[in-house]
């Protein structure tokens, strides 16, 4: 095993093993810790993918602990700790809290840390988060439920995470390239800072990034940082200069789209399927509970399964997340949506369904959570950092995309089908 990844959540680590599947790296994602007695698949990056990303801290640091563990026994040669492109995660964590341990359980000293990812519109200009042409704390990332993000300066969020000291390596430098790159981290750590925040604009940057890291224990940021990482392997002779990720296996069975995000791109993406599929949205104002909102959606569904998806969504606009939220309570209303979408799922695949599109971090990590699944193999990408996925676990086969909730078209709950089609 060339790389071992750690990501902190579902969607997320779909999102970094496309990229390196892209790169050419074979790439297994692994759903949790696994046993220590589990042996490691046969694969030149393996992704453990947690629950993480909003877990109390403690929690967060211990799983990601115990997932460095098994990667380091199963002989990973380097390490990468993922998160989301748009930072998320509160003012206790957990980004900074489990880049600190894992900083020090591998004895490294320095990290360098870079959510861009130029593809889908995250840049970092002067240590500010970009999300097309506005900073974070005005995308929309600001009203997000469990995680809403209100600064876009990535040197005073991380420095409020951790009691390590954090540097930028700004625009610059990261323009002039690999070499340049190096010698800045080189600096910062000399100067006791544990993280730099390093700008990246456009892909050229994040391929000079990953090279400039090539001798680095740790890297830590969104998979656009990862992209540049297949060739360092390969420079080094470790990785042969062409694989083509396996097409999946063809799954037959009933389609359906089930939807936790409540970000931007997912509630346009449901605006646009509704003049196309059968929609069904979870009122959970009106009853919160998670069984009765399951029979109900299910109920609905019944006479509609077939290859024409159903989609069945609890998303919804900011200000009807706060008032459940001033109802329930910010974490509990998160837990009984993620409950009820979890059942909805496992009752569609006892109905047939077997091929699914599940929008949101959290949300997929519910769902898969429930359906038993252990293992996801990677297959062609439907829109940059959602590829399409073969589960294998307790339960039937599956073909899940797991959609960070801000990924993908505005069509992307249609095309995600047609692509299966071919
Ligand atoms: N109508 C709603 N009111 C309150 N919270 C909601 C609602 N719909 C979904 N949620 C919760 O919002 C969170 C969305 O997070 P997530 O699934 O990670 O989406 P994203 O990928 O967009 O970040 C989940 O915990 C989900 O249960
Ligand atoms: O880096 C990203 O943006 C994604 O890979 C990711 O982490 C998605 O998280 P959610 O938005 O919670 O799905």
């Amino acid at each position: 095993m060339l790389l071992g990844a750690i990501a902190d959540d579902f969607t997320g680590a779909t999102d970094l093993c496309s990229m390196l599947v892209r790169g050419g790296m074979r790439t297994v994602q692994v759903i949790g810790v696994p046993s220590a007695d589990q042996a490691p698949p046969d694969a030149d990056a393996v992704v453990v993918a947690l629950k993480s990303r909003t877990a109390p801290v403690r929690q967060a640091v211990d799983e990601s602990l115990a997932a460095l563990k098994w990667l380091q026994a199963a002989g990973a040669q380097r390490y990468f700790f993922k998160y989301c492109s748009t930072f998320d995660s509160t003012e206790q964590g957990n980004i900074g809290p489990v880049a600190d341990a894992l900083v020090a359980a591998l004895g490294c000293g320095f990290a360098l840390a870079c959510p861009a990812f130029p593809t889908n519109a995250r840049t970092v200009y002067q240590g500010h988060l970009f999300v097309g042409s506005v900073l974070l704390n005005e995308s929309g990332m600001e009203h997000h439920p469990l995680t809403p993000m209100t600064d876009a300066n990535l040197v005073r969020v991380l420095s409020r995470q951790t009691d390590g000291a954090v540097g930028l390596v700004a625009f610059a430098t990261v323009d002039q390239g690999a070499a340049a790159i190096r010698d800045a981290m080189t600096r910062l750590k000399e100067q006791g800072r544990r993280y730099a925040i390093v700008d990246a604009i456009t892909d050229a940057h994040l391929m000079a990034i990953g090279q400039a890291a090539a001798s680095h224990a740790l890297i830590t940021g969104g998979s656009g940082v990862a992209m540049g990482l297949p060739d360092n392997f390969r420079r080094a002779g470790l990785l042969s200069a062409e694989t083509n990720p396996a097409a999946l296996p063809p799954l037959e069975g009933a389609c359906a789209v089930v939807a936790g995000s409540c970000s931007r791109a997912t509630l346009a993406q449901l605006g646009y399927a509704r003049n196309h599929l059968p929609v069904f949205d979870l009122d959970a104002l009106a009853t919160p509970d998670a069984a009765a909102l399951s029979d109900a959606a299910l109920r609905w569904a019944a006479d509609k399964i077939s290859d024409k998806p159903v989609v069945i969504a609890a998303s919804a606009p900011p200000d009807r997340v706060t008032l459940l939220q001033s109802r329930l309570g910010r974490e509990q209303a998160g837990t009984l949506i993620e409950d009820a979408v979890a059942r909805i799922a496992a009752g569609l695949v006892e109905r047939g369904v077997r091929r699914m599109v599940v929008a949101g971090g959290e949300t997929s990590g519910a769902v898969v959570g429930r359906l038993g699944v252990r293992s996801l193999r990677i297959g062609g990408e439907i829109d940059p950092g959602v590829p399409w996925t073969y589960a294998s676990g307790s339960g039937p086969d599956l073909l899940l995309a797991l959609k960070s909730g801000n990924f993908g078209a505005t069509d992307f709950f249609l095309k995600a089908f047609r692509v299966l089609e071919g």
